[in-house]
């Protein structure tokens, strides 16, 4: 992976924290994180991709190190700030690979930018993502308790038993729970408002859908119906992973991602 160099990018009137890894003048590649996590998802894929390629991944705003404006939010300000943060950074053509939420907003990007996005990977995502009364109720808990009000069943959609019974849930249990409320609710407004489903059916352009068989927020056929929408779009399900797939198995990850990256000529 090579250099990994971080910094805050004003994206208009707040800033967005970036880690910059790879070859500056390689091909670029995107990465967005889910609901309630940042960009440490990332971390153990890139390790595992191939060098020569602009590898930027960001905090989404009110999680991480980002600034975190006042919420709620709505998906096209979260699609606003990817798309100033691509124009900032001079970025034309990537792949933007979004998990979730951040799948989401690769849509909302793809959708309103084509000319800084030739393809997307489509992890964990949907059109929709539950229903607003779920939304609702998830948003009212973690108002009225915090964060660990919500972590507990979070972390069981997140990660396949397997995982959970393992050394490393207290660093992401971590992860959750420090995401700040405003921040959380901020951008769980925004999925509780999107369904894409319309424009996103209109998108042509190079698309991989990836699924985790023991996903509990968008199970693979979820995944594979949303994908199934843009004609052309290969879908791949990661066995024995929940919805964060890129930190359960980040080698089978990274492995289906080279190959779509090379399948379009972009590696
Ligand atoms: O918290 C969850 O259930 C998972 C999730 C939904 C949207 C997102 O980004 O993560």
């Amino acid at each position: 992976m090579g250099r990994d160099a971080m910094r805050m990018v004003d994206v208009g009137g707040h800033a967005l924290h970036l880690r910059e890894a790879g070859d500056p003048r390689g091909a670029p590649v995107v990465f967005a994180h889910a609901l309630g996590t940042d960009l440490r998802i990332w971390d153990a894929v890139l390790a595992h991709l191939p060098t020569g390629l602009r590898l930027l991944r960001y905090d989404l705003r009110g999680h991480g190190l980002s600034d975190c404006p006042p919420g709620p939010y709505g998906m096209g300000a979260l699609v606003r700030d990817a798309e100033r943060l691509l124009d900032a950074l001079n970025v034309r053509g990537a792949v933007f690979v979004g998990l979730s939420l951040g799948g989401m907003v690769a849509q909302g990007l793809a959708i309103k930018r084509l000319d800084q996005i030739r393809a997307l990977v489509l992890s964990n995502t949907a059109t929709k993502i539950d229903t607003k009364d779920i939304w609702d109720r998830r948003i009212a808990e973690i108002r009225a308790g915090g964060m660990a009000a919500q972590s507990s069943a979070t972390l069981e959609r997140w990660f396949s038993r397997d995982f959970r019974a393992g050394p490393g849930m207290a660093i992401w249990r971590n992860m959750l729970e420090r995401q700040t409320v405003e921040g959380y609710t901020g951008c769980a407004a925004a999925v509780a408002g999107t369904d894409f489903y319309t424009p996103t059916s209109g998108l042509r352009l190079p698309v991989l859908g990836i699924a985790g068989s023991e996903d509990g927020s968008t199970p693979p056929d979820l995944v594979r119906e949303t994908v199934a929408l843009i004609p052309g779009s290969r879908f791949e399900l990661i066995r024995r992973a929940g919805h964060l797939p890129c930190v359960e198995r980040p080698v089978t990850y990274a492995a289906l991602l080279t190959r779509f990256l090379k399948e379009i000529g972009h590696v």
